[in-house]
């Protein structure tokens, strides 16, 4: 088992926002976090990230304590986080991208390779610059960027925000893709059905506490999902 949540307590100093969730990601699965807004679903995953903080319970990598650690050092442990507003440098090349993200590591051109194995479509705009490009294809080297680091598990916030329904199922179906290729993939996602189709599990989230947890294809079918996500009448 990867990463390991129990009991996580988190929030931004006042407060608790997160009220004791629990949960596991293991290689070459996908969970995914819904729930509706204000859910306390980006604070989790900033919990895990380490840009918010945890204020009780545990959070841990391959049995490796996350708490005392700085983001970067998470990031170094394999828990890097791709935040829904990340930045990419619009006047250099995706290369050039990919380069600076890469914490110093010494094995830029051998990354480079490995995220090109695992994202073919990066290679096509490797020289262009990023603040040509579309925006799905922003996306898609943001992501690269996070691969980079090469993480064991990757901590996604809203990689749909702002696609065209079109592109939301491919965004969606090219982290899966990197989730089968091996390592663990964290999810929030807005749009749940979307999220629930395709995830392995999932967990969602009403006032910062976890409601319903499992396969996500069951909890797709849960009955009061329209009640609980939208305030819809049962
Ligand atoms: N940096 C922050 N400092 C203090 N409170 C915050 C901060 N970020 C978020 N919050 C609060 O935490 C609560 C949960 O927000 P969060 O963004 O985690 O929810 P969410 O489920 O991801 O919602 P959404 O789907 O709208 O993004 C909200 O009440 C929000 O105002």
């Amino acid at each position: 088992m990867s990463l390991v949540l129990a009991n996580v307590e988190a929030g931004y100093g006042g407060d608790p926002i997160v009220h004791g969730a629990s949960l596991t990601v293991a290689p070459g699965e996908t969970v995914a976090l819904v729930g509706p807004n204000g859910a306390g679903k980006s604070t989790l995953l900033k919990s895990v990230a380490g840009v918010a903080r945890v204020s009780g319970g545990t959070l841990t990598l391959d049995g490796r304590d996350l708490v005392p650690l700085s983001p970067a050092q998470r990031a170094e442990a394999g828990a890097v986080y791709l935040p829904q507003d990340r930045n990419i440098f619009r006047t250099l090349t995706v290369a050039e991208n990919l380069a600076a993200s890469a914490w110093g590591a010494k094995d830029i051109a051998r990354r480079r390779e490995r995220v090109v194995e695992l994202l073919p479509t990066v290679k096509e705009v490797m020289r262009q610059r990023a603040g040509g490009l579309s925006g799905g294809q922003r996306q898609m080297v943001a992501l690269a960027m996070a691969l980079m680091a090469e993480p064991k598990v990757l901590l996604v916030d809203e990689p749909t925000a702002g696609l065209s329904p079109l592109l939301v199922g491919e965004m969606l179906d090219m982290l899966i893709g990197l989730a089968r290729a091996g390592l663990g993939l964290l999810i929030v996602e807005q749009n749940a059905r979307a999220a629930l189709d395709r995830a392995d599990r999932a967990l969602v989230l009403v006032d910062g506490r976890v409601v319903r947890a499992g396969p996500a294809a069951e909890l797709a079918g849960m009955e009061d999902f329209g009640q609980l996500f939208f305030g819809e009448a049962a």
